[in-house]
C-alpha cells in the first residue's frame, strides 16, 4: 500500500482572513516598494498555471528590529494573535510567530522574528538577523529620538544580510497617541528617511489595530512576489541545460546560487 504525506494533507487550512487576492496597496505613494496597482502580470499567470515552483513551500524571514519598547511585539501580536497588551514587557533576545498566508491561490509562509530593541540584549538578538528576505525597521511617532537611531538599526541589519535583496519597510507605531499636527511633521521626516534607504514607509497603531493588518498583507504580498519572479527567472534559465548540468558537475549546483554567505563575527 502506497502511503503519501504532503505538506498540503499535515497543515491545518489557511485562515479565511489570512487570503490575498489583490495587491494591497502602498501607505504612502513617494515611500513605497512599487506603486503598480496589482500583481506583476508574468506572477499573476504563473499562479494561475500553477508554475510557482517552490515558492508554497518556502518559508520567508522577517526581522522586526528597532529601539527598545517602540512597540515590535505589540505590533506583531496585534496582527497574529489580535491582542493588545498596554503594559511593557520587555522582549529577551527574540521571539518567532509563524504566519501562514494564500496569495493567489498559493500558500506562502512568513517568519516573524522580533528581536529585542534594548542594548543589552542587542547582541543576542543580532544573530538572528541573518537570512532575513524582509527588515522592517519600527520608531515611535511620537519620539524623533528613536526615529534618529533607524540607520543604526539599518546597518546593524544589514551587516548581516544581502543588502541587495532584502526588502525594507520603515513602520512608525503609536499612531493614536499622536495628534494629526504632531503626525504630519514626523512624517515629513520620515517620508525622506525611507526614500532614502528606498524602504516603503508605513504608520501604524497597534491599540487601535489602525493599518496593522493592510502593512503585514502588503509585506506578505510584495515578498511573495519577489519571490516568485525570481522563481520563474531561475526556472527560464535553467531548462534543458539544467540537466545536462546537474549529471556532469555536481559542483555546478552551487555557483548557480548567488546566495552570499556572510560570516556571523566581524
Ligand atoms: N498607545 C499605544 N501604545 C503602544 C502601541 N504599541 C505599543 N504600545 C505600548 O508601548 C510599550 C512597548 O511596547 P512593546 O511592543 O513591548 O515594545 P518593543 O518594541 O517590543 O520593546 P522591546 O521588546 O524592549 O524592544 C507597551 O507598553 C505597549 O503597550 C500603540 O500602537 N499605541
Ligand atoms: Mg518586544
Amino acid at each position: 500500500m502506497s502511503f503519501r504525506v504532503s505538506a498540503m494533507s499535515v497543515l491545518p487550512p489557511v485562515r479565511r482572513d489570512r487570503i490575498i487576492a489583490h495587491l494591497p496597496q502602498y501607505f504612502r505613494k513617494e515611500a513605497a516598494l512599487h506603486t503598480e496597482d496589482d500583481f506583476h502580470n508574468k506572477v499573476k499567470t504563473a499562479c494561475q498555471e500553477q508554475r510557482t515552483g517552490t515558492v508554497g513551500f518556502k518559508i520567508s524571514k522577517v526581522i522586526v528590529v528597532g529601539d527598545l519598547a517602540v512597540g515590535k511585539t505589540c505590533l506583531i501580536n496585534r496582527f497574529c494573535k489580535d491582542a493588545f497588551d498596554k503594559n511593557y514587557k520587555a522582549t529577551i533576545g527574540v521571539d518567532f510567530e509563524m504566519e501562514r498566508f494564500e496569495v493567489l491561490g498559493v500558500p506562502f509562509s512568513l517568519q516573524l522574528w522580533d528581536t529585542a530593541g534594548q542594548e543589552r540584549f542587542k547582541c543576542i538578538a543580532s544573530t538572528y538577523y541573518r537570512g532575513a528576505q524582509v527588515v522592517i525597521i519600527v520608531f515611535d511617532v511620537n519620539d524623533i529620538t528613536s526615529l534618529g537611531h533607524v540607520r543604526q538599526w539599518l546597518e546593524d541589519a544589514l551587516k548581516e544580510n544581502d543588502p541587495t535583496s532584502v526588502q525594507l519597510f520603515l513602520v512608525g507605531t503609536k499612531k493614536d497617541l499622536s495628534s494629526p499636527a504632531q503626525y504630519s511633521r514626523i512624517e515629513q521626516d520620515a517620508l525622506k528617511l525611507a526614500q532614502e534607504m528606498k524602504a516603503e514607509y508605513w504608520a501604524v497603531s497597534s491599540l487601535t489595530g489602525e493599518n496593522v493588518q493592510e502593512f503585514f498583507f502588503r509585506v506578505a504580498s510584495l515578498a511573495f512576489e519577489t519571490n516568485v519572479l525570481a522563481e520563474l527567472e531561475k526556472s527560464g534559465s535553467r531548462q534543458i541545460g539544467d540537466v545536462i548540468r546537474i549529471n556532469s558537475t555536481s559542483s555546478n549546483l552551487y555557483t548557480t546560487s548567488k546566495k552570499k554567505q556572510l560570516s556571523c563575527c566581524q
